[in-house]
């Protein structure tokens, strides 16, 4: 997939193009399926598939106190878009000059002038252009005036919920990995590098990997069945995201005790991916290490347990099918 992260680095010869452009935060099911669709379409045009999404995501510029933490920061979002098969990714810098650009201007430079494009696929939710005036009828117009076609969707449902990135933090940030799994049509997970810890784990209860301070989406305070990914090695676990009351400082923390442990080769910039699969409980102050490690021999049996069923699940299930409407223009 090719990373354009302006818009002279387009090659003239690139075009045409069908474009889908949104923040595409987490990559969600709505966003694969769009994904898919735009690969689908130009595959049939002779045309490129192009994700046009912002760096940073504009509510950091808009409205930076309560600007939501990331599901995935650009180098995983970008990695979830290039497994999508799509052939680019444009990647703007999401500026004070493009937050003021109109939608119809918008349009003219990226959608005609940069990416030719022939299509432009959105959902009927989708909003662009200064303080987000326009909207997918907007976009009807302006693709009628200046040469492509406009795809619109109806909405996404899984569960009865909308599929949207919003949603997906909800779902991550109340501690519902199962319903952040099925609206991310995967399970969150996070990529971060070891921290040492205070040695309390391997002298008082158990031993664990600390992970280095992560700035995006985590889940809500409690413990966990995961599996953590060293390198290429994986590692069924139980992982405490919390401030570890029980002795006494307030110092946050997530950390992990790997179940089918052997010895591993840990440097500060080995590469940890954490996947958070379900939540066992919330986290608590217990009156003595002996009673924490008591509970934590019990977070271990219903892990092992609970990822036994997974597994067994997992090989029986048949793959779920899913319904998307289209509205087109031409
Ligand atoms: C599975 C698991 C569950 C945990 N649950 C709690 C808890 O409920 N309350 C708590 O205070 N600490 C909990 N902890 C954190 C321990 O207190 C922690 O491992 C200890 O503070 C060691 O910290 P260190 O890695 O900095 O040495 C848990 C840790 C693990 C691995
Ligand atoms: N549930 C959905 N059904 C159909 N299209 C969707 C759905 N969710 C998002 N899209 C479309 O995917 C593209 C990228 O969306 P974008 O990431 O900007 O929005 P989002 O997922 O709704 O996130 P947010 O919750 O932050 O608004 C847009 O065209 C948007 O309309």
């Amino acid at each position: 997939m090719d990373i354009f992260r302006a818009l002279p680095e387009i090659p003239s010869s690139f075009g045409p193009t069908v474009v889908s452009i949104g923040n595409f935060d987490g990559v969600h099911c709505a966003h694969q399926w769009l994904l898919a669709e735009i690969s689908r379409r130009a595959h049939e045009l002779s045309a490129k598939s192009v994700a046009v999404t912002f760096d940073p995501h504009p509510s950091r510029l808009l409205r930076p106190i309560g600007a939501p933490k990331l599901i995935t920061p650009m180098t995983e979002r970008l990695e979830l878009l290039r497994a999508s098969g799509i052939d680019a990714t444009l990647v703007l810098p999401f500026n004070d000059e493009l937050c003021k650009m109109s939608g119809p201007d918008f349009v003219a430079a990226v959608l005609r002038d940069a990416l030719h494009a022939a299509e432009v696929h959105e959902g009927d939710n989708f909003r662009f252009g200064y303080r987000a005036q326009s909207q997918a009828a907007d976009l009807i117009a302006l693709g009628h005036d200046q040469g492509f076609r406009v795809q619109i969707f109806s909405p996404r449902y899984i569960r009865g919920i909308q599929v949207s990135s919003s949603r997906v933090r909800e779902a991550i940030q109340s501690g519902n990995m199962t319903l952040a799994r099925a609206l991310l049509g995967r399970p969150f997970s996070i990529h971060s590098t070891p921290a040492s810890g205070r040695a309390i784990g391997r002298r008082l209860t158990v031993p664990t990997i600390n992970l280095a301070p992560y700035d995006e989406l985590l889940p809500a305070d409690g413990v966990y069945v995961t599996r953590m990914k060293i390198g290429e090695e994986e590692f069924d676990a139980v992982t405490n995201a919390g401030t570890r009351p029980t002795f006494g400082e307030d110092s946050y923390a997530v950390e992990s005790y790997l179940l089918n442990f052997h010895p591993v080769n840990l440097l500060p910039e080995t590469p940890l991916e954490l996947t958070f699969i379900h939540r066992l409980r919330e986290e608590r102050k217990f009156p003595s290490p002996e009673a924490l490690k008591h509970q934590i021999m019990q977070d271990v049996a219903k892990a092992q347990r609970y990822l036994h069923l997974a597994d067994l699940l997992q090989n029986s299930t048949p793959p779920s099918r899913t319904g998307f409407r289209a509205r087109i223009s031409s």
